[in-house]
């Protein structure tokens, strides 16, 4: 595990004067050991400990914290029905006050595994769970985990949000199927590989901007047996304009949210109240 940094970042976009509604983000980037659930819940503790030392009101982690991508392990490895997670997560985001959106965990449910989703409100409520809905084939999830079929929108500290996992960023269907319900801001933990961290980057901006919405994704850094992972982790406004990034190591970057910019974001034109799904789903 490399040097861990903290990173300050207030590129906010305050559109609506007098707003006290700042949303302190913190993105954990943190190198997830592989195969070994129990050092990396001494980890995320360590860090979400750290982030409110930081001030922040919402901490978000990667995907698949616990154990990596461990797929040939996961009887051993998987958290049965998520209980470690979120009795861990729950007693940390009620002791600090802290809003958490766990990253995401490999989990086993009904003799089945699932890359699973769950965020704490800051009194330590498990407030929505999400099951990742489009498996990556080449980092073989569809051999081992099974996907999930829900969108999951909930709020948290105050403003409108949903959650999704990685490769669900490659499925713009997907986000706008959950902006129906009116979402401002998305949350995707990723482990996604160096190899196409300029994809990453262009398709996190476009989810922002055509959603309308800000857009909080956090990635791990390190190596697993196959792939190379640097970062990148980045927050977007809905202008796509990008309020802070993450850099290449590890390191908690505190973004500031103000969740009212959504309102002046769709005053010039709302593309969710001007979709035509008489011609097209
Ligand atoms: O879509 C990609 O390029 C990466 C996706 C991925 O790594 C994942 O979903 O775990």
């Amino acid at each position: 595990m490399g040097v861990f940094c903290f990173w300050l970042v207030t590129g906010l976009i305050k559109v609506v004067e007098g707003s006290t509604r700042m949303v302190k983000v913190a993105m954990i980037q943190i190198d997830v050991e592989y195969g070994n659930p129990a050092q990396n819940f001494a980890q995320v503790t360590a860090r979400l400990q750290e982030a409110k030392a930081l001030g922040a009101q919402v901490a978000v982690l990667p995907e698949m914290w616990n154990t990596a991508y461990d797929l040939t392990h996961l009887a051993t490895l998987a958290d049965p029905a998520g209980q470690q997670t979120q009795r861990v997560v729950s007693q940390l985001a009620k002791q600090l006050a802290l809003n958490v959106v766990a990253g995401s965990v490999a989990i086993k449910k009904n003799g089945r595994y699932y890359n699973t989703t769950y965020i704490f409100n800051d009194q330590g409520a498990l407030v929505q769970t999400y099951d990742k809905a489009h498996r990556f084939g080449p980092m073989a999830e569809d051999q081992y985990l099974a996907a999930g079929h829900q969108v999951a929108t909930y709020d948290l500290a105050g403003i409108r949000s949903a959650s999704f996992i990685c490769y669900d960023l490659r499925f713009p269907e997907w986000w706008r199927t959950a902006g129906r319900a009116g979402v401002d801001l998305y949350y995707l933990p990723a482990q996604w590989p160096a190899s196409r961290i300029d994809q990453w980057e262009a398709l996190v901006k476009a989810r922002a901007i055509e959603n309308q919405a800000f857009v909080v994704a956090v990635n791990r850094v390190g190596d697993d047996p196959d792939n190379h992972f640097n970062g990148h982790s980045l927050a977007v406004a809905p202008s796509g304009t990008v309020l802070a990034t993450g850099g290449e190591q590890a390191g908690i970057t505190i973004v500031e949210i103000d969740p009212t910019a959504i309102v002046a974001a769709k005053a010039l034109f709302d593309i969710q109240a001007d979709r035509r799904p008489d011609l097209y789903q």
